[in-house]
């Protein structure tokens, strides 16, 4: 039986995608096969030597310690693009909230409960929440993956002007972002010229902190700022000073923290981006899937450390070695096949950065011997016999 640690609420129809003859799942599990996570942090959290496999039921995964996962041999998937469209949804959201005043108007509609009069003081009172529309301004929007292009399209039918910002576009994100949204040449045009700013990116060493002092100074008076992909992509202190000088007229995040919640002009809502039933299904259905396709088979799809690499099985059995991304390699790993003069069917390679994932198919089975050869061999982290 495979054991899958549930660190997180995942939702049951995900969970439906793991046959309970092949796989338990519970929160309470000794020597996990792999984990099912959100956003729980796991950087503390000491991996038992079982550990196969990480299924963020997500994107972000700044939640989890990458490089020891790969260094142990742990594959670490994610499930792209399974929960936009809710991030999209809030981000427009957002563009109102961050206009219009609505959150503190609401708030003041509520504290006149139990007054007399009450519709003459809303007409009396409203005037200190007025806001602005969003047609005929300018969006920028920084990180054009699977959110990112959405909300740009989105906002184009919301009559607003759009700018992008993306160095790493994919293929896929260009094909889908509409003709109508213009090209930043760098990130300086996004601070120069636009009068909302909504954020989309991993938070990465590059990203971290990457709105501050310096960019706030850039802004338009007045920019108003949307932040539902991490808190720690903006320097709080740098914040706090731009909300109090009215550089930045409103900051909308889903990440609160005490400091933002104690700054002016503020709009938290609590981690909310993915919290929509049909985001949290498919992220369930995604991360089950990924799992169930490693465990099982050796395929490695939506990988975020190693390389993917999905083939059909079509031999008897497939050795699957995570290995370094260094010469002599394959060499290595068939030398020892060989040695016990066993035939190799089909032998598949892919790399990614420091590390390479190796799948060699055999027509028979396969002595514990050779998988120790393999083991043995230096530069391989990680052997399994399916
Ligand atoms: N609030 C929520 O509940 C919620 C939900 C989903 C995702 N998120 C956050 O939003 C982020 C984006 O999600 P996604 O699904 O669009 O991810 P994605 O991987 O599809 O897109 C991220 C994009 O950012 C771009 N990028 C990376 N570094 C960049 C940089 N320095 N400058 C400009 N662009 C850069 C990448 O090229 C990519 O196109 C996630 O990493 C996560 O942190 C938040
Ligand atoms: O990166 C993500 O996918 C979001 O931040 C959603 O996180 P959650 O699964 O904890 O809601």
């Amino acid at each position: 039986m495979y054991q899958v640690k549930l660190i997180n609420k995942i939702a049951p129809c995900g969970l439906d995608k793991l046959d309970r003859t092949k796989y338990v799942c519970a929160e309470e599990v000794e020597h996990p096969d792999a984990l099912l996570v959100r956003s729980t942090s796991l950087h503390e959290i000491e991996f038992d030597s079982s550990l196969l496999a990480i299924a963020r039921a997500g994107i972000g995964v700044n939640n989890i310690p990458l490089e020891r996962c790969s260094e142990a041999g742990i594959a670490v998937f994610n499930t792209p693009g399974a929960n936009a469209n809710a991030v999209k949804e809030l981000a427009l959201c957002a563009l109102f909230l961050a206009s219009r005043k609505i959150s503190d108007g609401i708030v003041w509609a509520k504290s006149l409960a139990g007054q007399a009069e009450v519709e003459k003081l809303v007409e009396k009172g409203k005037g200190q929440f007025v806001g602005p529309e969003i047609a005929g301004k300018k969006l920028g929007v920084i990180g054009l993956g699977a959110i990112g292009v959405m909300v740009c399209n989105t906002a184009h039918h919301l009559d607003m002007e759009v700018l992008g910002y993306d160095p790493y576009i994919s293929v896929d994100s260009a094909w889908k972002l509409s003709r109508f949204v213009d090209k930043a040449a760098d990130l300086n045009t996004i601070f120069t010229e636009c009068d909302y700013i909504s954020i989309h990116v991993p938070l990465t060493k590059e990203t971290r902190g990457m709105l501050d002092r310096e960019a706030f100074a850039k802004m338009k008076k007045n920019v108003r700022i949307i932040n539902l992909a991490r808190g720690e992509l903006v320097n709080n202190a740098d914040l706090a000073e731009a909300l109090e000088s009215g550089e930045v007229a409103c900051y909308v995040t889903d990440f609160p923290s005490e400091e933002v919640l104690g700054m002016k002009n503020v709009v938290a809502i609590p981690h909310l981006g993915a919290s929509t039933p049909e985001s949290e299904d498919n992220c369930a259905v995604f991360a089950a899937r990924e799992l169930r396709e490693y465990l099982e088979n050796g395929n490695i799809v939506n990988s975020v450390n190693l390389p993917n690499l999905e083939v059909p099985r079509s031999a008897h059995t497939r050795i699957c070695i995570i290995n370094r991304n260094i010469p002599n390699m394959l060499q290595s790993i068939t030398a020892a096949v060989a040695g016990v003069n066993l035939n190799i069917e089909n032998l598949y390679n892919k790399s990614r950065g420091d590390y390479a994932y190796t799948i060699v198919e055999i027509d028979g089975p396969v002595a514990d011997s050779v998988v120790k050869a393999i083991g043995d061999v230096d530069g391989v982290i990680r052997v399994r016999v399916l």
